[in-house]
């Protein structure tokens, strides 16, 4: 068997999407999520240029071993746009191989750990209030597990806050980067009022979960942690960046709070010595940014010896088709944590037909054979590419800050 053609496609049911398809020479094919949110066209032209001519004709079925052969043979290791074009290639040729096996990606993977998989919804509110009311919305709608976001006073727009109460934020909502003015003080000052509210109003069993967006130093996400603790987090997200993975070593002295860090990695490297040194508790490295099913396994199987779990990234700006497949990996991956989920558009999802689906706060799987997850590419030429921004953030004297 062999690739006789792979192509990528574009379409924007709302935000941007990157699909890569192959073809084999028998007719099977399989797609792969190749989104990098406001560098999309980056990843486009590393597929189109430099990957899809150097895969005709080898034979889908060697996974690993194409793995390897465009991750050491770039000889330009890593980066998130590399990393985004292998996982495309990765997810495409799994799917393949389950659709050739006649079974689920999940059977392929070593089968069922579990019945479903829990995942956390997002609650914003543009203050305490209006969040609490997003966050009882979930509940209502079986939601076990929420992610609290709200504004702070005195801080014009913050990321992760919907400009709209009771809809979605959407991080890429500019065509040039919007700038967004942080003051980390008024922040530190506000946010643990929103968890004790939100214990005070949901009880104990609701778990709390909260996103930081790389915006403290260590010594700051130290006092945040100690200072939620009485509040139970489920986590506490991305508190510093974490290039420097000491940083989390530093964090993780002063407080019992659990750490969770990743959604911007792309290799097992960038998480060698947080997992090693036990200083987090979650890995949100996902299928698409970090080299799809063949490497995120590698980093779930070392974070499995140190008691760390999975926590995948799951924002709207990653297709169905990364959805779909998470939703397997979750589904037979012995050290799972939770799963992010924000819902997609009705737009998005009629362009992303799939068969999993969301019950009382889970997801449970679907069982068509490959990853669950097609494309109708008719209805995706109607989306035409509109480039989209994440913005930049500024401190209250100019100077650029982290995002
Ligand atoms: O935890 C999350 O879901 C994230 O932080 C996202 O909202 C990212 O900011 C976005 O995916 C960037 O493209
Ligand atoms: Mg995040």
């Amino acid at each position: 068997m062999k690739i006789e053609h792979a192509y990528t496609i574009v379409t924007s049911p709302g935000r941007n999407f990157v699909t890569l398809k192959i073809v084999t020479d028998e007719g099977t094919y399989g797609i792969g999520d190749a989104t990098l949110n406001g560098r999309e066209m980056a990843v486009v032209a590393y597929l189109d240029e430099h990957v899809i001519p150097a895969l005709i004709g080898r034979d889908p079925q060697r996974i690993e071993d194409i793995w390897h052969y465009l991750y050491r043979g770039a000889y330009w290791r890593r980066g998130p746009v590399t990393m985004s074009a292998i996982a495309a290639v990765d997810m495409a040729l799994w799917d393949i191989k389950s659709k050739l096996a006649g079974m689920p990606l999940y059977q392929l993977l070593g089968g069922k750990s579990r019945e479903r998989v829990m995942v956390y919804g997002h609650a914003t509110g543009r203050d305490i209030d209006s969040c609490l009311e997003e966050v009882a919305r979930h509940v209502d709608e079986g939601y076990k597990a929420v992610r609290v976001q709200a504004g702070v006073p005195g801080i014009a727009s913050i990321y992760g806050v919907a400009k709209k109460d009771g809809e979605p934020y959407e991080p890429a909502d500019a065509d040039l980067p919007a700038e967004h003015v942080w003051s980390t003080s008024k922040y530190l000052n506000h946010v643990p009022k929103l968890f004790a509210a939100v214990r005070e109003r949901f009880g104990d069993d609701l778990h709390i979960l909260h996103d930081v967006h790389h915006r403290l130093t260590p010594i700051e996400a130290a006092r945040l942690g100690k200072e939620v603790e009485p509040y139970h987090l489920f986590w506490l997200e991305d508190c510093v960046p974490a290039e420097n993975q000491e940083a989390f070593g530093l964090i993780r002295q002063h407080t019992t709070t659990p750490l969770a860090v990743g959604e911007v990695f792309n290799s097992l490297y960038d998480a060698k010595a947080l997992i090693e040194n036990q200083w987090i508790d979650y890995i949100r490295a996902t299928l698409t940014h970090a080299g799809g099913i063949t490497h995120v396994r590698r980093i779930a199987d070392l974070a499995g010896l140190y008691h760390v779990r999975t926590g995948f990234h799951g924002p709207t700006d990653l297709s169905p088709v990364c959805l779909g497949s998470a939703i397997h990996f979750d589904t037979w991956v012995p050290n799972f944590g939770i799963q992010e989920y924000m819902p997609h558009t009705s737009a998005t999802d009629e362009v992303f037909p799939h068969d999993y689906r969301f019950e009382d706060g889970h997801f449970i799987v679907g069982e068509t054979p490959g990853h669950g997850v097609d494309i109708d590419e008719e209805l995706a030429k109607q989306y035409p590419y509109k480039r989209a921004s994440l913005p930049v953030n500024r401190l209250e004297d100019g100077t650029l800050w982290h995002w």
